[in-house]
């Protein structure tokens, strides 16, 4: 019932968030996706297992060392949401690492250091991509926190219904990113401390 009524509210959400963009910025996504299936090609850093008689699927991030967001994850990323998407049995995504310790370092720091300019949009926009698919997806998300989810781990969480973290001091959350002179956008931290729930590891 619950995952039921989250899926009511979230698809009125979906109605506003939906509306096609003017950037266009969705394209490159399905455009990769498309040729994906079409090469019906499997990713290694990301793992799905869907549950047809939950309809829930859960997608684990498998990136050594930290999952961090690079340009290829990020795409593979918002490819397998896409796709989960486009299969209306699935109703709920479960998001966790298959890491040991880290959910996800967050944005890859190699991406942002000695790359052409044309790269650096490329990346942004993926990242903006990112986000702005988990946030509006029609499918109740929950982000399974198993390790430290800082900046854009955090971020990714963040984009997420529910957030569910391991109760272990050593793993830490938070928008770190300021450090690295990265500046959050107002608003983005709204909901860390009141939604975030912990469970025993
Ligand atoms: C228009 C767009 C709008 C977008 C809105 C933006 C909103 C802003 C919100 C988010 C912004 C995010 C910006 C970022 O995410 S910047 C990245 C910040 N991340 C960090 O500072 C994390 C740094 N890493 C750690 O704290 C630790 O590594 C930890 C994840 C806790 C894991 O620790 P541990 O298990 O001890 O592992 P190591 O530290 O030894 O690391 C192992 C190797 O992994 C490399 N590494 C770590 N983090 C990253 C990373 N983020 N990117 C790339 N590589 C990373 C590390 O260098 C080690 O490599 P090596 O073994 O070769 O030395």
């Amino acid at each position: 019932m619950a995952l039921r009524a989250a899926l009511r509210q979230k698809c009125g959400l979906i109605g506003i968030l939906s509306q096609p963009s003017s950037s266009g910025s969705h394209s490159r996504v399905s455009a990769v996706l498309v040729s994906q299936m079409r090469n019906n090609a499997t990713s290694p850093k990301i793992k799905v297992d869907f549950n047809q008689s939950t309809g829930v699927a859960v997608l684990s991030m498998q990136s050594p060392p930290v999952n961090s967001l690079s340009l290829d994850f990020l795409t593979e990323l918002c490819i397998s949401v896409e796709k989960l998407e486009m299969d209306r049995a699935c109703r709920g995504l479960i998001i966790t690492s298959s890491l040991p310790k880290v959910f996800s370092a967050g944005l890859d720091i190699l991406e942002m250091y000695g790359k052409s300019p044309e790269r650096c949009g490329e990346f942004w926009r993926a990242v903006q991509e990112m986000w702005l698919k988990m946030y509006s997806s029609n499918m109740v998300t929950i982000a399974a926190i198993n390790g430290s989810s800082p900046a854009g781990g955090c971020l990714l969480s963040l984009t997420c219904d529910y957030r569910i973290m391991s109760d272990n001091p050593r793993y830490s959350i938070g928008l770190n990113e300021t450090l690295l002179g990265i500046v959050a956008p107002f608003g983005t931290d709204k909901n860390i401390i009141k939604n975030t729930h912990t469970c025993s590891n």
